[in-house]
């Protein structure tokens, strides 16, 4: 059986240590980061506002994490094995070599239809804008923020993307990232064990 997470929303908002746990603790998962799918620096637009434009969907390759996604969900052994990733025989139970989980984080999600519909499960981590302001100050990317690039382009993108998917009902689960790291995790992974164990039980009764 296989589930693919979404764990998205805003920058800063806990997405990666959240995930990091996760793929510590579930059986036989494996992670995609949608960073890694950013298009060569010198493709990232230069908007009229003067700024490069990272925060919009058209710089990132989408449709190469799908595919990555899609070829995880061909050979989710091979894929897992390739990536390093420990899979465990078993008989069938949560824990075996039958279930298998992907975790795909990213800020920009839920704005792309063909990732959507391959989800089981969507989460969205949300924290407000003076606390996603301070963490993202401290924060250092592989091209540092320019002065002025919180609230001139990455606050601004990030609620007209937030929007988007609300206007087109998303299903997604909304997580507090005030809460604590091990709150969230709790939440989670507790969701997710229920959600592999529910796949199993209708697997044993037939259904
Ligand atoms: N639940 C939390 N409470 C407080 N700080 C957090 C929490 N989760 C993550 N952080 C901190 O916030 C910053 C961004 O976290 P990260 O997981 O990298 O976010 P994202 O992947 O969403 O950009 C890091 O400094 C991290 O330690
Ligand atoms: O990963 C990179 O190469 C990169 C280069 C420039 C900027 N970013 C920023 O990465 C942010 C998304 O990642 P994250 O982990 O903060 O959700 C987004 O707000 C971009 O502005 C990321």
């Amino acid at each position: 059986m296989k589930y693919i997470i979404g764990i998205g929303g805003v920058t800063n908002g806990g997405k990666t240590t959240l995930t990091n746990r996760l793929v510590k603790n579930l059986p036989n998962c494996c992670v995609v980061h949608q960073d890694d799918f950013y298009k060569p620096q010198d493709q990232i637009e230069v908007g009229e506002d003067g700024f490069k434009q990272w925060d919009v969907i058209t710089s990132i390759d989408t449709e190469a994490m799908v595919n990555t996604v899609k070829a995880w969900a061909e050979n989710p052994t091979k894929f897992a094995r390739s990536h390093g990733v420990h899979v465990s025989p078993g008989s069938g139970l949560v824990g075996s070599e039958d279930v298998h989980v992907l975790i795909v984080e990213g800020f920009l999600l839920y704005n792309y239809k063909p990732f959507i519909d391959l989800c089981t499960r969507k989460y969205y981590l949300a924290i407000p804008y003076d606390e996603c302001k301070r963490r993202r100050s401290t924060r250092s990317y592989t091209v540092p923020d320019p002065p002025g690039l919180f609230d001139g382009h990455v606050w601004p993108m990030y609620l007209k993307h937030r929007q988007q998917m609300e206007h087109n009902d998303v299903d997604v689960v909304w997580l507090d990232g005030l809460k604590t790291r091990d709150d969230l995790y709790n939440q989670v992974y507790e969701e997710i064990q229920n959600e592999l164990l529910n796949g199993q039980n209708q697997l044993l009764n037939g259904s």
